[in-house]
């Protein structure tokens, strides 16, 4: 856990739903707006199995195979951000997993701007620092500290 002292990285997917919907510029501006750097970040097409890799702890859920139809239905953005207490500063940013509520309960989030519900709810933030560090060797393999390359590989 953090006390919001030390810098930390964080991923942040924006899901096919997000990706189609024209909604990276507005979450970049949310992004930039809140503090975080971009320290990495790529385009890509996931297959049933690397989204059942990445969504594993998830795989005996009821949800499990409609989230990985989902995440497999087009493109996705995948970003590493870094700023102090990434972690849980993004999580706050996006809102609610459930979109429907988030735009009742968090209007400002970015799921609320552009998340449809429970399920499609347009970007993923990792929930624990440990979490962040699978998930972004998972897209990026391993990211020395003193990296900051910024946007090269933008849209
Ligand atoms: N109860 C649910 N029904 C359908 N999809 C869900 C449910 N809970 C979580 N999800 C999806 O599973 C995803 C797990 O990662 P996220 O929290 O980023 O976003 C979640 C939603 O996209």
């Amino acid at each position: 856990s953090s006390d919001g002292s030390t810098e930390e990285k964080t991923l942040a997917i924006i899901k096919p739903d997000g990706l189609l919907g024209n909604y990276t510029e507005r979450i970049k501006n949310v992004i930039m707006d809140s503090g975080f750097s971009i320290l990495r970040e790529t385009i890509t097409q996931l297959d049933e199995e690397r989204a059942s890799t990445f969504y594993a702890e998830h795989s005996s859920k009821s949800f499990f195979s409609s989230l990985i139809k989902y995440m497999t239905s087009g493109p996705v953005l995948v970003i590493v951000l870094q700023k102090k207490n990434a972690v849980a500063d993004w999580r706050t940013v996006i809102g609610p997993t459930d979109a429907v509520k988030a735009k009742v309960t968090h209007p400002n989030s970015i799921r609320a701007m552009c998340g449809l519900d429970l399920e499609k709810n347009c970007v993923h933030g990792s929930d624990s620092l440990q979490s962040a560090q699978r998930e972004i060797s998972f897209f990026f393999g391993e990211i020395s500290s003193g990296e900051l390359v910024g946007m090269h590989d933008e849209l």
